[in-house]
């Protein structure tokens, strides 16, 4: 069987990663913004004398209590992700449409567990799940989502919501109804009185307060090769290519363990001292550490492949002095008749004792090589095949040395309705290329 053509995986992957490659073509002139231009959002180039909200003016009681008017045919609904079958609703739309390859062969293989754990998380909201309907036949054609979330931008702490997996059915393309749905979530989170958003996005909009760039480390490049993720360089063997990603079978970290949710304070209390080396930043409660680090004793039990989310952390003298996180989100390719899965872990969060108070990089750079050196080896030992990274976090201190290559795919950050300075990527702005000297001030990572 022939492998798929390589610039099509490229490109896929590209979408997978809901990243682009960022040209200046992409980016339109303000004025043809005509949804954008009116949201309470930064232009191109503004300057930018203070950080704070946009547009303050408002009180939840200038709302209007009910949405706008919908196209004729389709109607609201407000999906309730506890029932099995609305769920599966999400799940089917987005696997369909949310990555729009031309004969849908390549997809996301999101899990009604990824949803949960995605979009659940400690305070959710009902109505923070919008969706829209055909009115004849009840079909879901459109959706978006909202969490609660408090950000900490720089010094400012900013009650928000973190808007994700906003999916258009593609016969339902370019019909101005994703400005609709933006509208809606922004009057429903309005109503509670909350008036900021972080989002990211692989489309150039107005004005991304930070862009990274995804990096991917191959830990079955063999594998990768076969379904043309991975091409072998001129002048290189396979079995060099197999010699430069070999990993040792047994981590090195001394104390090394899975996360129990009885570390969720010890963890916690670590994550908010090593957050505070960045300016975006989620702020989370120990409810919400012990969700998106553990989540679940079923979760934790499932087989490895199906397992949502994998922490571990390193316990020396009962203290625990470091931990690590990776998420899994697996995807399918259908190539001819066969179907692969590729196992795709994306670093998660992770701190280390090592990078509090005036401890200088050497130090974190070398701590963090090894301990992120064993996510790979924990990732490898699950069968994943590839082990996805942004070049956010101090990231960039380990990536070259554990052999991550530069992907061609860039994130961008946005705040709704706040003002910021930008802020670092990790990546130089003009050559694309790691930021070792400036790194990354981005701390929060988006699904
Ligand atoms: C305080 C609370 C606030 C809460 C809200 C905060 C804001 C949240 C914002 C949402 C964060 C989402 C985070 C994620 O989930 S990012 C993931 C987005 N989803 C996908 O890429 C899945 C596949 N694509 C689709 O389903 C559609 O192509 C989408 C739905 C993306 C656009 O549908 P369609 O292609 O049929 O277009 P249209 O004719 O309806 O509308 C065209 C207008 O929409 C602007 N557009 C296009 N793509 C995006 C995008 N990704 N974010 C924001 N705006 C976007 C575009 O510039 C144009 O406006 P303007 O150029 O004329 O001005």
């Amino acid at each position: 069987m022939a492998p798929p053509d390589e610039k099509t995986i490229e490109n896929l992957l590209k979408k997978l990663a809901m990243g682009e490659e960022l040209t200046e073509k992409q980016r339109k002139d303000m004025k043809d913004y005509k949804f954008w231009k009116t949201q309470p959002v930064s232009k191109f180039d503004e300057k930018i004398d203070k950080e704070g909200p946009i547009d303050s003016l408002k009180t939840p009681a200038d709302i209007p209590d009910e949405p706008s008017a919908m196209l004729k045919d389709f109607e609201w609904v407000t999906i309730d992700l506890e029932k099995e079958d609305e769920m599966n609703q999400v799940h089917q739309l987005l696997h369909d449409h949310y990555v729009e390859d031309q004969d849908a062969s390549f997809r996301f293989a999101y899990t009604a567990n990824f949803f949960k754990w995605a979009l659940q998380p400690p305070g959710w909201k009902k109505e923070y799940y919008v969706g829209v309907r055909v009115k004849a036949t009840g079909k879901l054609v459109a959706f978006i989502s909202g969490i609660p979330s408090l950000l900490r931008v720089r010094e400012n702490k900013v009650p928000s919501v973190e808007i994700n997996f906003l999916c258009i059915h593609k016969k339902l393309r370019s019909k101005r109804l994703a400005p609709v749905l933006i509208r809606e979530i922004t009057r429903r989170v309005n109503k509670n009185d909350v008036w900021q958003a972080l989002f990211t996005s692989g489309a150039v909009l107005p004005t991304p307060v930070s862009t990274c760039r995804y990096t991917h480390r191959p830990l079955n490049w063999e594998k990768l090769y076969e379904v043309g993720f991975s091409s072998l360089p001129a002048g290189v063997s396979k079995s060099q290519m197999l010699a430069k990603y070999v990993l040792p079978s047994a981590t090195k970290t001394p104390g090394l363990r899975k996360m129990v949710p009885e570390d969720a304070d010890q963890v916690l209390d670590l994550y908010e001292k090593f957050q505070k080396r960045y300016d975006l930043v989620l702020e989370f409660t120990k409810e919400e550490i012990i969700h998106w680090l553990y989540w679940s004793d079923e979760q934790n039990s499932l087989e490895d492949q199906d397992k949502v989310i994998v922490t571990y952390v390193v316990e020396e003298d009962g203290k625990i002095t470091d931990f690590f996180s990776f998420y899994i989100l697996p995807f399918t390719t259908l190539t001819n008749s066969e179907t692969d899965q590729l196992n795709v872990a994306y670093l998660f969060y992770y701190a280390s004792k090592v990078g509090l108070g005036d401890s200088d990089d050497t130090k974190l750079a070398k701590r963090l090589n090894s301990l992120i050196g064993d996510a790979l080896i924990v990732a490898k030992n699950m069968k994943m095949d590839v082990f996805n990274a942004l070049t956010s976090q101090d990231n960039v201190l380990f990536l070259k040395d554990l052999k991550f290559g530069n992907g061609d795919a860039f994130l961008n950050f946005y705040l709704f309705n706040y003002k910021a300075f930008p802020i670092n990527g990790g990546m130089d702005n003009e050559t694309k290329e790691l930021d070792l000297v400036n790194k990354s001030g981005v701390g929060v990572v988006m699904l």
